[in-house]
């Protein structure tokens, strides 16, 4: 319906790829700019040979179009000059590289530029928003939101542009989801896109319309540079919990990595969940990079038995209060150390999403919008119920069907402890899995907090890649039967792929006052296997397992099923 009411105001984009698209309007530039500009912005840059003029930038000589400037720079796999032949056969004006690059590149056409700088990646993105004119001081650029944090990004980002839509933006969203230009969905393959994408994809939603912008800022994004030269106008942070590890080796080093959105140069204004001792932290780091006053703590933990209001609670800050479950989800209110209120509510079920809806509203608080209108508008049940492909989604009610993305251990507990039954018979079940060739730590540590929290645990694969998948299965099968041993709730444990055997089964041995979380998974719709990607729904597959078993599935599901409900 929202979604509707936008493509009033949106031109259409047209078909292409977040790495393909380009704004309509770009200011060619020649190689000697390129490399004053450089120059003058603290990146010492020789101008070897000038090229034609230059009109758009990439780092991959796959995605070169002409005109380009093909920033060549060292990876963990190949170093991209080794594929300068390619982007020069694409048409592109001139080449950046460094000097290990230009003893690769060998002999470049005549007419094609050649610059030559280091700490390629560092330079990529501040370069990008000149190129696209990403950033512009006139007041034209939309606003743009950050979230960051190991969990509840993607939730988060839906709710902001919920709410900016409400208060009549035209929003975008760059997530792991999906890519949307106002109701246009564009493919992307990251949850945050490299430096060139993130500029170009900014300066084209600017000229088709939108107004408002929010995206998901992972740490991956953070460590290779994807987001410099971007500056939010709000940048928020969920939590920091064990994930990645495989990328980041420690906590330590991973929370260091996050806090690199929170500096002067790339937000004006933070919001930070201080619930915890990683918040707490993260809100320290950033009050030290950005200034005090320029940094808001919002504690999400009070009012739900937690009675000593937080020491670090200033005039600005903000405490999460008066939290009442209301239907399957919860009414809250939120205040500021002023006195300032922010009365809400979320239909999106667990805990959790109480504290996503309220880092949403208190960022959209911070943006400056007219506060009358906003607190109107987050009267309305619907403004913090946005639909989150596959977060917490509820397939079905007797027994309830959830299908759910938590696929870290933190995720997995809170989802659990959301979902346990309010009928005394009711039992807990899950079906889940660990993803292959990723942090090998967590899969027993999920394996115990399965045991933990549920009755029936049924562990299956999720993506092994090219891992082999019985051994993933039985790291996290070894979690949760030492956890059994040691007197944990759950009665039974199965061990049983494919997955959507799995889902068969634990709708098999459910009754209608079980709860049965499907976790890992949410919203993607094929399991990659030894290279091969699989149609896997899992909501399709509950969906299709209730209907088999002749219970009731929500109206929005039951036309997945097809022909597969007869
Ligand atoms: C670990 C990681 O993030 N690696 C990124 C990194 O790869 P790399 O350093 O190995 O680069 P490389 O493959 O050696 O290539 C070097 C250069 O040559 C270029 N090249 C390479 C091949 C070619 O044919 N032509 C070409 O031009 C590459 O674009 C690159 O600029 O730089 C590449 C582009 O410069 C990225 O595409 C690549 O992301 C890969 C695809 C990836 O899968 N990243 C994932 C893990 C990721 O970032 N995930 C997070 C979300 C995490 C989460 O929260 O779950 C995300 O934000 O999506
Ligand atoms: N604030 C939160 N705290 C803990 N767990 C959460 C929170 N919000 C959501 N979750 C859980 O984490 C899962 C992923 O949520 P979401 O997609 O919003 O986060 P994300 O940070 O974008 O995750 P990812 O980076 O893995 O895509 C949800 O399916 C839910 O189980």
């Amino acid at each position: 319906m929202k979604a509707q009411e936008n493509m009033s105001t949106e031109e259409s984009i047209g078909s292409g790829t977040a790495q393909s698209l380009r704004p309509s309007t770009v200011e060619g530039k020649s190689a000697t700019e390129i490399a004053w500009w450089l120059n003058e912005h603290g990146f010492a840059t020789e101008l070897v040979r000038e090229g034609t003029t230059i009109g758009g930038i990439t780092m991959d000589s796959r995605e070169v179009q002409p005109g380009d400037l093909y920033v060549a720079l060292p990876g963990a796999k190949s170093h991209g000059a080794q594929f300068a032949d390619l982007a020069v056969s694409s048409g592109a004006a001139a080449l950046l590289t460094d000097r290990a690059g230009v003893d690769l590149v060998g002999e470049l056409p005549g007419e094609v530029g050649l610059l030559v700088s280091e700490n390629l990646r560092e330079l990529v993105g501040p370069l990008s928003a000149v190129i696209y004119n990403s950033q512009p001081q006139d007041g034209s650029a939309p606003t743009l939101f950050a979230v960051t944090g190991t969990n509840g990004k993607t939730t988060t980002t839906y709710m902001i542009n919920s709410i900016m839509q409400k208060l009549g933006h035209t929003t975008g969203l760059i997530g792991t989801i999906e890519i949307l230009a106002g109701s246009q969905p564009i493919p992307s393959k990251l949850t945050t896109p490299e430096s060139p994408h993130v500029h170009s994809l900014i300066s084209l939603m600017s000229e088709r319309g939108i107004s408002s912008m929010a995206m998901e800022v992972s740490s991956h994004a953070l460590d290779y540079h994807r987001v410099d030269g971007v500056r939010y106008d709000v940048s928020g942070f969920t939590n920091l919990t064990q994930d990645h590890l495989d990328l980041h080796g420690t906590m330590e080093s991973y929370c260091a990595s996050k806090a690199a959105l929170f500096t002067p140069e790339k937000s004006r204004r933070a919001v930070i969940c201080a619930d915890d001792s990683w918040g707490q932290t993260m809100l320290d780091r950033a009050r030290t990079a950005m200034g005090a006053e320029n940094v808001v703590a919002l504690t999400t933990h009070f009012g739900r038995g937690v009675q000593e209001l937080p020491a670090h609670l200033g005039r600005q800050d903000w405490v999460l209060t008066e939290v009442e479950r209301e239907g399957i989800g919860h009414r809250f209110t939120v205040v500021r150390g002023d006195g300032a209120r922010i009365e809400s509510s979320t239909q999106l079920p667990a805990d959790f999403n109480v504290s996503n809806a309220a880092l949403a509203a208190v960022m959209v608080y911070e943006s400056g919008q007219n506060t009358a209108d906003l607190a109107a508008r987050l009267a309305e049940a619907e403004t913090l119920t946005p639909v989150v492909p596959g977060r917490m989604q509820l397939i079905g009610t007797a027994p309830t069907a959830i299908v759910d993305f938590a696929h870290n251990p933190d995720a997995l507990q809170r989802a659990l402890e959301a979902i346990d039954p309010a009928h005394e018979d009711g039992r807990v079940m899950i079906v889940f899995g660990a993803t292959g060739e990723r942090d090998q730590l967590k899969r027993p540590i999920m394996g115990e907090i399965a045991a933990r929290h549920a009755d029936v645990v049924i562990i299956t694969d999720d993506d092994p890649h090219d891992e082999a998948p019985e051994p993933i299965r039985a790291a996290v099968e070894a979690g949760a039967r030492d956890a059994q041993k040691d007197g944990a709730r759950a009665a039974e444990i199965l061990n049983l792929a494919p997955r959507a055997a799995a889902i068969e089964k634990a709708i098999d041995l459910a009754g209608p006052h079980d709860s049965i979380l499907v976790a890992g998974r949410g919203h993607e719709v094929a399991q990659e296997v030894a290279g091969v990607n699989l149609d896997l729904d899992d909501r399709v597959e509950v969906a299709r397992a209730l209907a088999h078993h002749g219970f009731e599935v929500l109206p929005a599901y039951r036309s997945m099923l097809g022909d597969a409900s007869a």
